[in-house]
């Protein structure tokens, strides 16, 4: 009888790690991982680490959460590795079709594990608000099961009423910020959480950031091997919040996760189906669609076409819709304001 490989003796039994302690992975680079101890102080270092190899092929992402095991200390050039990765509470994705030329750039990425809350920044002019954009990281964010929030910056230069109107349906929370606007509201709303801020270039994500954690700069400085440029790897950075005023001592006052690399949000990962859920607004019309239907402009029975033209639902909406629904399959790419002409919010 040949040898199975179950009579081999089992002597590589796995070591369990029970001295390893948490991290939390606030950023990563070509192998390194940047982490902190969650009980750390403001001041403490952080832990650079590697994986170790018994991950095998997982990931590991901003937000992870880890058990560290080796030279936990931060102190320079100490390595430690990261020997577990915790469940994840949410998983946000992006496919990085900004790139379709490489099998790479046509990946699905994880942009950030374990994220509460989506903050879709938009400026309400200068650059002018995009709902493509929007719509596209909704669907993003009710895929990942993240809460959205919509964060309307240079409202110095110009009113909400146009966005708002056209998210009317859906009662998405949402904030305004102009120079020196309180961020109190703000605050509240990040304070305890993990939320990931995504915008276009430009709509004032930085200066927002900035604001948010004076210390950005700092701890942007301190992960600055990592760089920002497109040529790297890296497409998120998790910044600590500081603590509320009068917050408990101890408490959690939140992360904020900037995504600098990330310039689009690919939805080729999402489901037609799921793609839906982007559009609570539209969804319960759907129950009159039949059975399997495309939900597509040329199919007549669909039942979308009714329920707008009863004013259940902003045309608007179903045509972003369906520029999506027209990308996933193929058609030309919903990216493209030109082809929506009528509408001067609709790029994205
Ligand atoms: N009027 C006005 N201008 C603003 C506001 N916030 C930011 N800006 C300006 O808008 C420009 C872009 O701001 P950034 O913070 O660099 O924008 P960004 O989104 O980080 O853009 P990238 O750095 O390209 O990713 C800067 O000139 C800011 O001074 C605002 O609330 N009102
Ligand atoms: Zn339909």
């Amino acid at each position: 009888m040949r040898p199975g490989r179950s009579s081999r003796p089992r002597t590589r039994t796995r070591p369990r790690h029970d001295d390893a302690v948490d991290g939390f992975v606030i950023a990563v680079d070509r192998g390194r991982y940047t982490c902190v101890r969650p009980d750390a102080g403001l001041d403490d270092p952080v832990v650079t680490a590697m994986r170790a190899r018994e991950l095998g092929r997982k990931s590991v992402v901003v937000g992870d959460r880890v058990g560290l095991v080796g030279d936990v200390s931060g102190a320079p050039g100490a390595l430690a590795r990261i020997v577990r990765i915790a469940e994840r509470t949410s998983v946000l994705r992006r496919t990085a079709d900004d790139d379709d030329t490489t099998a790479e750039g046509r990946l699905e990425r994880v942009v950030v594990a374990n994220a509460d809350q989506l903050v879709i920044v938009s400026a309400l002019a200068d650059p002018p608000p995009r709902t493509g954009f929007i719509d596209r990281c909704l669907v993003a964010a009710y895929d990942a099961d993240i809460e959205p929030l919509l964060c309307l910056t240079k409202a110095d230069l110009a009113g909400p009423e146009a966005v708002l109107g056209y998210y009317t349906e859906l009662e998405l929370p949402y904030v305004l910020i102009r120079p020196g606007s309180e961020l109190a509201d703000l605050r509240t709303l990040l304070a305890g959480r993990v939320s990931v801020m995504v915008g276009h270039s430009g709509v004032g994500k930085s200066t927002l950031v900035n604001r948010l954690v004076p210390e950005a700069e700092r701890a942007v400085g301190t992960v600055s091997a990592i760089g920002r440029g497109r040529h790297t790897s890296t497409s998120a950075v998790a910044l600590r919040l500081p603590p509320e005023p009068g917050a408990r001592a101890g408490g959690d006052p939140g992360w904020i996760v900037d995504t600098p690399g990330v310039r689009s949000f690919g939805l080729a990962h999402v489901s037609a189906e799921s793609l839906l859920h982007g559009f609570p607004d539209l969804v319960e019309a759907t129950v009159d669609c039949p059975a399997n239907c495309p939900h597509t402009a040329d199919e007549a029975t669909c039942a979308l076409d009714a329920w707008v033209a009863a004013g259940k639902a902003d045309p608007r909406r179903l045509a972003s819709y369906r520029r999506l629904l027209a990308s996933q399959s193929g058609e030309g790419d919903a990216r493209e304001p030109e082809r929506n002409p009528g509408d001067p919010l609709a790029g994205s």
